[in-house]
């Protein structure tokens, strides 16, 4: 399948990041989960997922422990195959996809157990990234052609400016592994978006960290958002995260949705207060 080829976005610089804007889900959906399940042998781990999300939406993905959130980014990314239903990528069925060409095709995402690269610098975290978009070329990599030069300064150049967002670009040619954990979680972030996507998945980006740098990452994600006019789905199991930046929250228990709504509708939604929210102590 002919996958049209994305220019990367220009960084701009972002005027505010405390406005939320109207969804924008009815407008055109960038994805779309219709009937979406996976058993593994007798356990059904996610079932009749439906979902849609717009296309600069931040939406958010949540649950108690085991409800099913990572499997159904392990069934967008295809990880796992679904056993039933359809995903839409912009309107393009996912099914004959495999993990490279779904990410090629726009979906990007980050580990709850981040999964970088400990023993390569920052640049070069970010660079892998890179690589999907960037034409090297074999032979004029092998024989150092002034075409693979080119190409070299234009992936460094843009993995700064990447690296940039979360103002790490000083720490560019510090060993991945040698960063305190919040600066890898954020790598990880960068590295995701160095692929160009138009989704972003992040499987609990605030796990760790302690409350102002997960405030300093609420304003990331919609400065992310902002930049890239991107969407962005995000599990968290941190509460003031999903309640302050999310437009449309998808709640799962036993693998079935049993709320959708806006923030306000699913603090005040009797079934996730029993099943989730309550649980947790009244967050
Ligand atoms: N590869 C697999 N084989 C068998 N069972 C699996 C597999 N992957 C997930 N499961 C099961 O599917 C269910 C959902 O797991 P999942 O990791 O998606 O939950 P989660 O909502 O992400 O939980 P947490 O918040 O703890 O990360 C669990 O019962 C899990 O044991």
């Amino acid at each position: 399948m002919a996958l049209p080829k994305r220019e990367p976005t220009k960084l701009v610089p972002v005027p505010s990041v405390n406005k939320i804007p109207e969804r924008d889900i009815d407008k055109s959906p960038i994805l779309e989960c219709q009937h979406l399940g996976i058993d593994f042998g007798g356990l059904t781990a996610v079932n009749e997922f439906n979902m849609a999300i717009g296309r600069t939406e931040i939406a958010g993905l949540i649950g108690p422990n085991g409800a099913g959130k990572t499997t159904v980014f392990n069934l967008l990314t295809k990880v796992y195959q679904p056993t039933r239903g359809t995903v839409l990528l912009d309107g393009v069925d996912t099914h004959s996809m495999n993990t490279m060409q779904v990410n090629k095709a726009g979906i990007a995402r980050t580990f709850q157990n981040i999964r970088l690269f400990n023993n390569l610098s920052v640049e070069d975290n970010v660079k892998l990234g890179l690589h999907n978009h960037i034409d090297y070329g074999m032979f004029k990599g092998i024989l150092r052609l002034p075409a693979y030069w080119r190409e070299e300064k234009i992936a460094h150049d843009r993995a700064l400016e990447l690296l940039s967002i979360f103002d790490m670009q000083d720490l560019a040619e510090a060993k991945a592994g040698s960063l305190p954990y919040g600066a890898q979680r954020r790598l990880e972030i960068v590295r995701a978006l160095a692929t160009n996507p138009s989704l972003l998945l992040l499987d609990e980006p605030a796990a760790g960290m302690n409350p102002s740098e997960t405030a300093e990452l609420m304003e990331n994600i919609v400065k992310i958002r902002d930049t890239f006019q991107i969407a962005v789905l995000l599990i968290e199991h941190d509460m003031s995260l999903v309640m302050g930046i999310c437009e449309g929250i998808c709640v799962l228990n036993f693998g079935q949705i049993i709320a959708k709504g806006t923030p306000d509708e699913i603090k005040n939604d009797p079934t996730v207060i029993e099943a989730y929210l309550g649980k947790k102590g009244e967050n």
